[in-house]
Parts: structure tokens; sequence; C-alpha cells
């Protein structure tokens, strides 16, 4: 995958505040499940941050809190300095969905499916004008898209649907970014790009926050966490917060956990694994063993 990481120096929307602002946000839902509970944490701009909880930790509910979705039973949301309406009505909130939560039978080309990620600054009628179409042009380029756009989009690869619905947001020109688990069937190359990617959104000085079961590539990109458990457990700077003691608290006996010997020493090696992207902690590496051995 070749994503252009140069652009068009991308210029902050006027009035960006503070990043992600959750204060006690509760949400019930209507059968009576509470789903989040008193959730609070606070995300600056220029960050990229993982959401990390087991299926039913709330991370959906989150996004969904976040984008309006879903109203609080309690607490408050702000984005970049703003109630969440005021952000959504200046197209500031961009969302890569999960890809189940996608019809792909649905006959749409490629293209069409980045263009609608223009609709919120388009007229009612939706008639792309050249900025529009510039702007379509400019993400499928960033994503290494430029030559499916023709394509229905059924009948691209997991890895490919992924690119091109990451495409739909940076035609939104989104400042906040929601993945909602952005790797998940795609492989480790794909992987790295979509990184390489985020990165250099993060550099523009936009906000993402990631859902994902890949424990091993969150210290990699992830400048902090946040760890769901139906409520937050625990959230700051990836270094302090990731750390085998809060990720045994959030996946409990779900989290595989491997001692493995190297060369003869045992228990040189820790191996904590929540899907294909095994964490893992080594002995010799005094640094990351402190980190464990830190909460
Ligand atoms: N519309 C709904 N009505 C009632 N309960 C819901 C609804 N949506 C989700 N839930 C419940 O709320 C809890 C949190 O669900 P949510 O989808 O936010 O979890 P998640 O962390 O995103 O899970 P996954 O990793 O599987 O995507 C779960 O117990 C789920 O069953």
């Amino acid at each position: 995958m070749n994503i252009a990481v140069s652009h068009p120096a991308a210029v902050a929307p006027a009035g960006v505040g503070a990043g992600i602002r959750v204060d006690d946000a509760t949400v019930i839902y209507r059968n009576g499940h509470t789903a989040l509970r008193n959730a609070s944490f606070d995300i600056p701009t220029g960050t990229i941050t993982a959401l990390v909880g087991v299926n039913g930790s709330g991370k959906s509910t989150l996004f969904k809190a976040i984008m309006g979705f879903v109203r609080l039973a309690r607490g408050n949301i702000s984005v970049l300095g703003q109630p969440v309406e005021r952000a959504l009505k200046k197209n500031l909130i961009a969302y890569v969905p999960q890809s189940d939560e996608v019809d792909w039978n649905f006959p749409v080309l490629v293209e069409d499916v980045v263009m609608m990620g223009r609709y919120g600054h388009m007229g009612l009628l939706r008639r792309p004008k050249p900025a529009d179409r510039q702007a379509v042009d400019v993400a499928l380029a960033r994503v290494g898209m430029t030559d499916f756009r023709k394509r229905q989009i059924g009948e691209l690869s997991g890895g490919q649907k992924k690119r091109v619905f990451l495409a739909r947001a940076l035609a939104q020109d989104g400042w906040v970014i929601l993945l909602d688990e952005p790797f998940t069937g795609v492989d480790v190359k794909t992987e790295d790009a979509i990184i390489r990617l985020l990165k250099s959104l993060r550099d523009e000085g936009r906000v993402m926050l990631v859902s994902t079961h890949n424990l091993g590539s969150v210290p990699e990109f992830c400048d902090r966490t946040v760890l769901l458990k139906g409520t937050v457990l625990a959230y700051g700077q990836t270094a302090e917060t990731f750390t085998q003691a809060n990720l045994e608290k959030t996946f409990g006996g779900v989290l595989r956990h491997f001692v493995l010997s190297e060369g003869g020493r045992p228990g040189s090696l820790d191996v904590l694994t929540d899907d294909e992207r095994p964490l893992v902690l080594r002995g010799d590496r005094p640094a990351e063993r402190d980190v464990a051995k830190s909460t």
C-alpha cells in the first residue's frame, strides 16, 4: 500500500479548542442496560489515543456518544472545546466504522463512498463542487486507492475497504477521527501503512481515537491509552497506562498471558495477547520490564 504522507498543509478550523473531553459520561440503553458508567478522560489535539477493552466493554458506545448517536443519561462530552452537536454541524468529527457495520452489497463506487465524506460540506442537493472533487482525489491518493476509484466497494479486499473508509474521513476533513477497529482483517503491511497515515494526521494537529485489539501495535503509535471496562479503568500516556497490571485488570481471564523462555532463561519473555498481534515484553529490555512492573 503506497500512502502519500505528504499533504497540502492542513489548517485547523477556526475556534478549535481542547481535543476530546469526556466528563462523567453515562449511557443507558433503552432496555435499561448501562453500557458506559461515569467515564471521564481528556485527549489533547495532535495525539493518537488507543481505546482498549474486551468485546462489550463499551468502546462502540463511547464512539456513538462522541458522535451524538446516543444520549448521555449523565455527564458531558465536548469535542474541540465545543458541544458535540456544534462540532458535528461543522463536520469536525469523522468516523471510520467497523467492517461489519457496512452493507458491502450496496452498489456504490469507491469514489462515491469517498464523496460521502463531502456531503456535510455541500448544499441540500448534494451537487459536488470542484473543491469537493479535489478533496476526493487527494484523499484517494493519500490512501493509495486512486486506481480503484471506479470499482464497486463490494469487490474490494478487507484492507482496501478500510482504506476507502479512511479516505472518506480524510475527504470530510474531520479534525477528530474515530476509528473502530481499523486493523481487523488487514495484513501487517497495510496496518503499518495506516499507522504511518495516522501519524501524519497527528502531526497536522488532528485528534484520533482508535479502538483496537492489536495490543502489540499500541505502544508503537498511540501516545495515549484509554482502558475501558464498562467505565474508564485507566487513561493517560501509553508508557504509564499500558502496563501489564492494567491490561490484566482490563481483560481479566480473557487476556492470554504466556511466559516464554529465551535461550534457556525462564520468564525472559512475557507475551500478552488479545488478538493476532500480541504485546511482547522482553526481559532483556529493562525499560519495558520496568513499565510492566510499575503498577
Ligand atoms: N442498542 C443497544 N441496546 C442495548 N444494549 C446494547 C446496545 N448496544 C450495545 N449494547 C450493550 O452494551 C454493552 C457495550 O456494547 P458496545 O457495543 O459498546 O461494546 P464494544 O466494546 O464496542 O464491543 P466490541 O469489541 O464487541 O465491538 C454490551 O454489553 C452490549 O451488549
